[in-house]
C-alpha cells in the first residue's frame, strides 16, 4: 500500500518560495533607497521604477505563479471552479468602469474618491448597479472602496486614466483614446469584442462545419458578432469607424506596457549599412519602425498596412516624427501582405503582432511573400509571444537562444500565472480570427515551408509584456 502524499509539503514549499523572493525584492529596493509603490498609491511611472528592474521582476514572477499555485492549492475546488466560472462578469465589470470613465472621474475627484451617487450621476447611469460592479472590482483589487459605496483610484484603477479632463471626455467621447497611451483602449477593445467573442469560443470548436476551419472568418467572432467578414474587413466597415481607431490606437498601446525602446534591443539595428530600409509589415501606424528610425538615423523605413489604417500612419508620423517624413526617410505604403511584396532586397522585413493573427495556411502565404522579395542579406524579424508547453520538454534544439532555465519546485515549468499571458491571447487570436501564438518548433517548420531558416531566438521575460523576437534568414 502507498502512503498517501502530503500536500503539505507543497503548502510550505510555495510558502518558503515567496519568503525568498520578498526578502529578494525588500533587499532590491534597499539597495537603490528606492520604496515599494503600495497599491493603494496612485500609478505614475516614477513610482514604478522600483518594480521594473530585473531584481524586483524576476522575484515578483515567482511570487505571483507561488501565489497562484498556492491558491489552486489552498482552496476548495468546487470554490475555485465556481469563481473561475463567473471571472467574465470581471471583464464586463471592467468594461464599463472604462466606457464610463471612472478613472478619469476618480482623478479629478482626489485621494478622498467620490459617492457613486455622483460618479453615475455624470455618465447618467443606475448609481446602484455601479456600485456593484465598482465593488466586484474593488474586491479584486482595481479601486479602493474608501467607505461605504465611495470609491477611489488605486494603483491598479489609476492606470485605466487616460489623463484626459473628463468634461473633454463627456463632451467628445470619440476623441477620448486619441493621443493617450492607448492603455484603456486596448482593454477596451479585450473587454468588449473580446468578452463577446469568448462567449462563442466552445460553440465554434464544436460545431462540425468551424471545428478545423483555417478560415479568419470561421470563428468565434463570426457567430458572436453575426457576419461572415474577417475582424479586420468587418472593422474597417464605415458603422465600425470608432471601433477600428480604438483598435489602431490600442495596438499603440501595448508599447506602452513594456519599457520604452525595447524594440531596439537583442536585433542588430546597429550594423545594418547606411540606408537600410526596414519594411513594417501589417505595421498599424508604424509606432515602432518609428521608434527604430528615431534611434538609427542610417535606417528608411516603408510602413504597410490596409489602406484605411495606412491613413492613420501617415498622420501620426507627421505628428511624432516630421522630420523624418519631410527628409522622405519613410513611405506609407497601402498593401495587402498576401499579395507580392512591392519592396525588394530589403534589408529587414519586420513583423510584429501578424503571424499570430493567422493560422498556418495563412501564415505560409505571408511568409512565402515576404521571401520572393528577400535578397540573400534580407533578415526577417517576427515578434510574437512564444509559448512553452505547461510540462517540462525534453526535446533539443540547436537555435541560439532557445536554451530554457526551469523556474524552481514545485513550480510549473511555463510559470504558470506568471507566464500565463501568451495562453490567454493564444486562445483570443483563435477566437478572433483562427489565429495561433506558437511554440519555437512550430516558428521553425512555418519558416522552414516558406524559404526561411530560424537563425536567433531573444525570449521576452515573462515578467513584462514584451513578445519575443524570431529572427530568420533566407534558405
Ligand atoms: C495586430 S495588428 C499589428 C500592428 C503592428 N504591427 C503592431 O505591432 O502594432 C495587425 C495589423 O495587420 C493589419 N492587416 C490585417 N490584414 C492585412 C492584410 N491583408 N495586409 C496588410 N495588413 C493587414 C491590420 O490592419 C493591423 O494593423
Amino acid at each position: 500500500m502507498t502512503t498517501p502524499k502530503s500536500s503539505a509539503s507543497e503548502l510550505r514549499a510555495l510558502v518558503d518560495l515567496l519568503n525568498g523572493a520578498v526578502t529578494q525584492i525588500e533587499a532590491a529596493c534597499a539597495s537603490r533607497s528606492q520604496i515599494f509603490p503600495p497599491s493603494d498609491d496612485p500609478f505614475t511611472l516614477e513610482s514604478e521604477a522600483a518594480r521594473m528592474s530585473p531584481d524586483v521582476l524576476l522575484p515578483g514572477n515567482i511570487i505571483v505563479a507561488a501565489a497562484q499555485q498556492l491558491i489552486a492549492a489552498v482552496r476548495i475546488p468546487a470554490l475555485t471552479l465556481t469563481l473561475t466560472g463567473l471571472s467574465a462578469y470581471r471583464t464586463a465589470s471592467l468594461r464599463l468602469a472604462i466606457s464610463v470613465h471612472v478613472s478619469e472621474i476618480l482623478r479629478e475627484a482626489g485621494p478622498q474618491g467620490l459617492h457613486v451617487n455622483e460618479i453615475a450621476t455624470k455618465t447618467k447611469i443606475s448609481p446602484s448597479k455601479l456600485a456593484r460592479v465598482l465593488r466586484l472590482l474593488a474586491t479584486n483589487h482595481i479601486y479602493k472602496e474608501v467607505a461605504p459605496d465611495v470609491f477611489a483610484n488605486n494603483r491598479l484603477s489609476s492606470f485605466l486614466d487616460t489623463g484626459k479632463p473628463v468634461a473633454a471626455i463627456l463632451e467628445a467621447p470619440e476623441n477620448k483614446f486619441d493621443g493617450t497611451s492607448g492603455i484603456s483602449a486596448v482593454l477596451e477593445h479585450l473587454t468588449d469584442e473580446g468578452l463577446k467573442v469568448s462567449g462563442y469560443l466552445a460553440e465554434t470548436i464544436m460545431d462540425p462545419h468551424t471545428s478545423l476551419s483555417e478560415e479568419a472568418n470561421e470563428t468565434a467572432f463570426n457567430k458572436a458578432f453575426g457576419t461572415t467578414l474577417s475582424g479586420f474587413a468587418w472593422v474597417e466597415l464605415p458603422e465600425n469607424h470608432l471601433r477600428l481607431k480604438r483598435f489602431t490606437i490600442g495596438m499603440k498601446g501595448t508599447q506602452n506596457m513594456v519599457p520604452p525602446g525595447i524594440i531596439l534591443e537583442n536585433f542588430d539595428w546597429k550594423n545594418l549599412s547606411k540606408g537600410s530600409v526596414l519594411v513594417d509589415v501589417g505595421g498599424g501606424i508604424g509606432h515602432e519602425s518609428l521608434v527604430v528610425a528615431r534611434a538609427h538615423e542610417h535606417t528608411n523605413v516603408v510602413v504597410q498596412d490596409r489602406g484605411p489604417v495606412i491613413s492613420h500612419a501617415t498622420k501620426y508620423w507627421e505628428s511624432q516624427f516630421p522630420e523624418a517624413v519631410k527628409a522622405g526617410r519613410v513611405k506609407f505604403q497601402a498593401h495587402d501582405f498576401f499579395t507580392p511584396q512591392p519592396v525588394k532586397e530589403p534589408a529587414v522585413f519586420m513583423l510584429r503582432h501578424i503571424l499570430h493573427d493567422w493560422s498556418d495556411k495563412y501564415a505560409l502565404i505571408i511568409l512565402k511573400q515576404l521571401r520572393a522579395a528577400a535578397g540573400p542579406h534580407t533578415q526577417l524579424l517576427v515578434i510574437d509571444y512564444t509559448v512553452q508547453y505547461a510540462c517540462v520538454d525534453a526535446s533539443t534544439r540547436d537555435i541560439p537562444g532557445t536554451e530554457i532555465q526551469l523556474p524552481p519546485a514545485p513550480l510549473l515549468a511555463n510559470q504558470g500565472a506568471a507566464g500565463a499571458m501568451p495562453y490567454y491571447v493564444d486562445v483570443h487570436m483563435m477566437g478572433m480570427a483562427n489565429g495561433i501564438e506558437r511554440t519555437v518548433p512550430h516558428f521553425q517548420k512555418l519558416f522552414e515551408q516558406a524559404g526561411w531558416r530560424l537563425s536567433q531566438v531573444f525570449y521576452a521575460p515573462s515578467s513584462l509584456l514584451e513578445n519575443s523576437k524570431l529572427v530568420a534568414v533566407p534558405i
